[in-house]
């Protein structure tokens, strides 16, 4: 070799070696950079210290230790945990634009299918602004949307009165805003007609789908995707037949409501509801006229949309009602409060109504509080960081799986002293930093670019069964028989989100004896909502 070819060899050698070390120190120091959390195991990281229910309570030992943005990974993948209001705000709010998708979840996403609707990539925003015609603050204000929430609501009460020791399953069937009232708004499917085409079932089916193929740590080709390739016939592959089955099902969810739709808007008869709206909106021929043929995309939008919707409201809204249940039998002091507040406010052979919330101040500031003590999805839904971050000098690399604790959020003492107890009047006016914890109150439904299209809704719904079911019952513990004690009740949870699965025999719910149920308000809304069609067209 010529000396001037040694002298390249040995400048390229010597770049070569700079640059790996550049590239290692690099490395070293995105590794120190990198948020605190505790240590993990090697490949396994942190799986086996996650619990498997109630992961937020974990989660927030770890706040006090290592602080509001904690490090873990899980099988290799990094996860990030936010505990703090600040911290998720400044990540998941100011800076929506790298962390507004979902991250790739193998199995519940790519195999059974639900990356279609709840999964669906931040450029697909057209989801958001259709949730958002439909349900937004403007949408819940018109008077239609109201009185179906409020003639729904009224099949609650009376099914309570019947047979009040089944609240839990009458909350989780019946309360405005779940199973049928979703499928009503979302395809103008009538909640009153027994269910010819046993679309509750099918989405409660879908929905246990979802539930179980959503669960962290329990599918291999979550962590190792290589293995979606395995074919489902092979003897190891039982996750790929599961996936299909639970695949059938979603399709059933997908294909009939979407087709009752179809033929209802082609025999030109047809409530309208989200889905026949956004479908008649979108569908133009070449010319740009309108048709009544949509393009697969429409279809495909509007059949994902439709679930997303059924899949964000169905469970969460039950979650809080029983949250409710809960918190009257714990604190018989604010349920007397609330009481006294509706008897001083509205006429006594009437109903409450979604309009009356101005009036009542104690019942509006009661339901805040249930979405702070307990919230119904506490670790929100995931985010995934779609570039390279460094926040606060903590570096968050690309692909991070970003969860806020809301339950940690939502117990922050500065901002909730005594987080534990059931306080409604912390959002009372006279209290101080009341302002602030009812702007704080709005980060249970999430943040950024997926914040809850529902929230509305559902603050609605809740509002409204908890004002009428103050007005109507008492809420008590019961008293066990033997030894004449108050029984505390027993509470269960279950899955991400937080259901709380009560003993029903340990809550008595009694009607108060004045009460007629075909009173007032069941005549009121009768009357008022026989000579309408529902009109959820957007304004
Ligand atoms: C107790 C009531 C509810 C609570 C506490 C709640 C909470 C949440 C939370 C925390 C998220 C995740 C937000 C994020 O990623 O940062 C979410 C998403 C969502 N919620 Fe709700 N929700 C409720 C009711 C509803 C209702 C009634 C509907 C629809 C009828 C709904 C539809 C959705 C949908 C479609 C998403 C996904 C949005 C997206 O990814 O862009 N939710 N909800």
């Amino acid at each position: 070799m010529d000396t001037s070819a040694l002298q390249i060899f040995q400048a390229a050698t010597a770049c070569s070696l700079l640059a790996v070390l550049l590239y290692m120190s690099g490395r070293a120091t995105q590794e120190r950079r990198r948020p605190p959390g505790p240590p993990g195991l090697p490949i396994v990281g942190n799986a086996l210290d996650i619990p498997t229910d109630r992961q937020w309570l974990k989660f927030d030992d770890w706040r006090r230790e290592y602080g509001d943005i904690i490090r873990i990974t899980v099988l290799g993948q990094p996860q990030i945990i936010l505990s703090s209001l600040k911290v998720a705000k400044d990540l998941l709010d100011s800076r929506g634009s790298i962390y507004s998708d979902r991250p790739p979840a193998v199995m519940a996403g790519e195999l059974v299918g639900w990356n279609r609707g709840l999964g669906y990539p931040a450029t697909q925003m057209q989801f958001r602004r259709a949730f958002h015609r439909f349900m937004g603050p403007k949408a819940c204000e018109q008077a239609e949307l109201r009185e179906m929430l409020e003639r729904e609501n009224i099949s609650l009460l009376r099914k309570l009165l019947e047979d009040p020791a089944e609240f839990s399953d009458h909350v989780r069937r019946r309360v405005a805003c779940t199973s049928s009232t979703i499928l009503a708004i979302t395809y103008g499917y009538p909640s009153d007609a027994g269910d010819p085409l046993n679309l509750v079932k099918i989405a409660e089916d879908a929905m246990h789908g979802f539930a179980l193929a959503s669960e962290p740590g329990r599918w291999w080709v979550d962590s190792f995707p290589i293995l979606k390739l395995i074919p489902p016939s092979f003897p190891y592959a039982s996750f790929r037949r599961e996936a299909q089955r639970m695949r059938e099902v979603l399709d059933e969810l997908y294909n009939v409501p979407f087709d009752y739709v179809k033929a209802q808007i082609y025999s030109r008869s047809f409530q309208p509801s989200f889905i026949s709206s956004y479908l008649l909106e979108n569908t133009h021929d070449a010319k740009g006229q309108r048709s009544l043929i949509p393009t697969d995309e429409v279809e495909q939008i509007a059949k994902a949309a439709g679930a997303s919707l059924y899949s964000g409201g169905a469970e969460t809204t039950p979650s809080a009602l029983n949250s409710f249940f809960l918190a009257m039998t714990l604190y018989p002091d604010v349920q007397a409060k609330a009481q006294a507040e509706i008897d001083a406010a509205i006429s006594s052979d009437v109903l409450p109504r979604i309009s009356d919330r101005r009036d009542l101040p104690y019942v509006s500031a009661l339901v805040k509080e249930l979405w702070r003590w307990n919230p119904s999805v506490p670790l929100g839904l995931p985010h995934v960081a779609s570039e390279d971050d460094m926040y606060m000098g903590h570096f968050i690399e690309k692909g991070s799986v970003v969860w806020a604790n809301i339950w940690s959020i939502m117990h922050e003492e500065t901002l909730f002293p005594d987080p534990s107890a059931f306080k409604p009047e912390r959002f009372l006016s006279e209290t101080p930093r009341s302002a602030e914890a009812c702007e704080a109150i709005e980060s249970s439904f999430g943040f950024g670019r997926r914040i809850c299209p529902g929230m509305f809704l559902a603050q609605d719904s809740v509002f409204l069964a908890v004002a009428t079911i103050l007005r109507i019952f008492a809420i008590s513990t019961m008293t066990d028989p033997t030894t004449n004690e108050e029984i505390i009740p027993e509470v269960h949870y279950d899955g991400f989100i937080s259901i709380l699965d009560i003993i029903a025999s340990h809550i008595e719910i009694t009607g108060s004896t004045d009460y007629n149920p075909e009173h007032d308000g069941v005549r009121w809304i009768e009357a008022n909502s026989q000579s309408k069609s529902m009109d959820l067209m957007p304004q």
